[in-house]
């Protein structure tokens, strides 16, 4: 192995320090941040998600308080109690699991939240803002995957940063944050015919597909920072990214891991979020 492994469980175990202090700081002036999280609906991998947020919130000293609510919970009622928590000054984030289901339609509850607690970054004002250098929340994944390329101490103005994967939670908004340190940016996507023609040029990858092997060793140039967002299973229903990590690892000078890279990160980011809401009140 030649690459040197991005560690997303020790980069945001440092990062999560950091945050407890904030944390202990204000719970100290009688202010302990308070993140919301609403589960709808019993999906196993949501539940698993949902119980790491509120695991890592404990760890750090946010107050979190989780609602879990039967799958036909009408669209109304949950807006209704959105409405209440935006009023709540005890809660400084409220995060709504995604997928939500089918009859409610996300992007109503999305717009509910106030922005100032939109922690995970998903409203369209939150966008907005981070498309032009406002300072609403920035997306979690996204956000971690830049933190996770500023340790390796790479200076990304005047590289070329290449995303694959073009989610209006990921791609899009990676793809901003790269711009906004001056890294020349490539969006690749399912109609992308061919991939390796840009990811070859890239100093930077961030693969956020949902594929396993989307990029592979002969797709990457010696020497570049591959970012793995993908969370996938193989054939031995392991966990897995969309990159080829033992091939790339070889060519790469540096790479994130799954499970310990992005998705670590994506839940720092969000108690980040979260404290920030909480000093800014
Ligand atoms: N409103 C909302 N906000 C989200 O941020 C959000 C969401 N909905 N819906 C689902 C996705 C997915 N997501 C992950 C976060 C952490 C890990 C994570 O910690 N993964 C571990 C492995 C966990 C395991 O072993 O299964 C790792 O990569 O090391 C994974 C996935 C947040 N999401």
């Amino acid at each position: 192995m030649s690459a040197q492994l991005i560690d997303g469980i020790a980069l945001s175990q440092k990062l999560r320090a950091e945050i407890a202090a904030r944390a202990a700081a204000l719970t100290a002036q009688g202010k302990q941040p308070g993140l919301a999280v609403i589960l709808v609906g019993e999906d196993p991998a949501s539940q698993v998600y949902v119980r790491n947020k509120v695991k890592a919130c404990g760890d750090v000293g946010i107050r979190s308080v989780m609602e879990k609510y039967d799958a036909d919970l009408t669209e109304q009622a949950l807006l209704d109690r959105i409405a209440a928590l935006n009023n709540d000054p005890t809660i400084h984030g409220i995060l709504v699991q995604m997928p939500l289901p089918k009859h409610i339609n996300p992007h109503k509850v999305i717009e509910a939240i106030a922005t100032s607690k939109d922690v995970d970054g998903y409203s369209v004002l939150s966008a907005g803002e981070m498309m032009t250098g406002l300072d609403g929340f920035r997306a979690c994944t996204p956000y971690g995957c830049m933190k996770l390329i500023e340790s390796t101490g790479t200076d990304l103005r005047g590289k070329h940063a290449v995303v694959i994967g073009r989610s209006n939670t990921v791609g899009k908004p990676m793809a901003l944050l790269l711009l906004q340190a001056n890294a020349t940016v490539t969006i690749c996507h399912s109609a992308t015919p061919d991939l390796g023609v840009f990811t070859r040029q890239a100093d930077v990858v961030v693969a956020a597909v949902g594929r396993r092997n989307t990029l592979t060793a002969d797709m990457v140039k010696p020497g570049a920072i591959v970012i793995d967002v993908g969370m996938n299973r193989d054939d031995n229903g392991k966990l897995c990214g969309d990159v080829d990590f033992n091939g790339i690892k070889e060519v790469a000078s540096h790479i994130t891991p799954v499970p310990g890279g992005v998705g670590p990160m994506t839940i720092t980011m969000l108690l980040m979020n979260t404290i920030e809401s909480a000093e800014r009140k």
